[in-house]
């Protein structure tokens, strides 16, 4: 069982995330990524869809046209963990 992230250890990992917002419904972090189109947002979904199965941890989203709207929250810690942490850098990773 993964543990969620103390006051401290958020406070931390935040400041390496500053384009990641913190929000409470869910416990956890978004990020909202606006593309040129449609084809560019879902590429981008593409590659972290593959890097979320590796991981085998998957983000909340939405997609509207060239808007990809991201929640990252761990389900089996009912907020957020260090896999959320991960996951945001690994997408950050990606410089969309
Ligand atoms: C069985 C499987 O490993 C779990 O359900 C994984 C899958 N992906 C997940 N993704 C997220 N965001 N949180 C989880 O707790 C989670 N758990």
């Amino acid at each position: 069982m993964i543990a969620k992230l103390t006051d401290e250890e958020r406070a931390l990992a935040l400041a390496d995330l500053p384009q990641w917002t913190p929000v409470s419904d869910p416990d956890g972090l978004s990020r909202r990524f606006t593309f040129a189109d449609f084809n560019a947002a879902f590429g981008f979904m593409t590659r972290v869809a593959i890097m979320a199965e590796k991981a085998d941890h998957h983000p909340e989203w939405s997609n509207v046209y060239n808007r990809v709207d991201i929640i990252l929250t761990t389900h089996d810690a009912g907020g957020l963990s260090q896999r959320d942490i991960d996951l945001a850098k690994a997408i950050d990773a990606l410089g969309a």
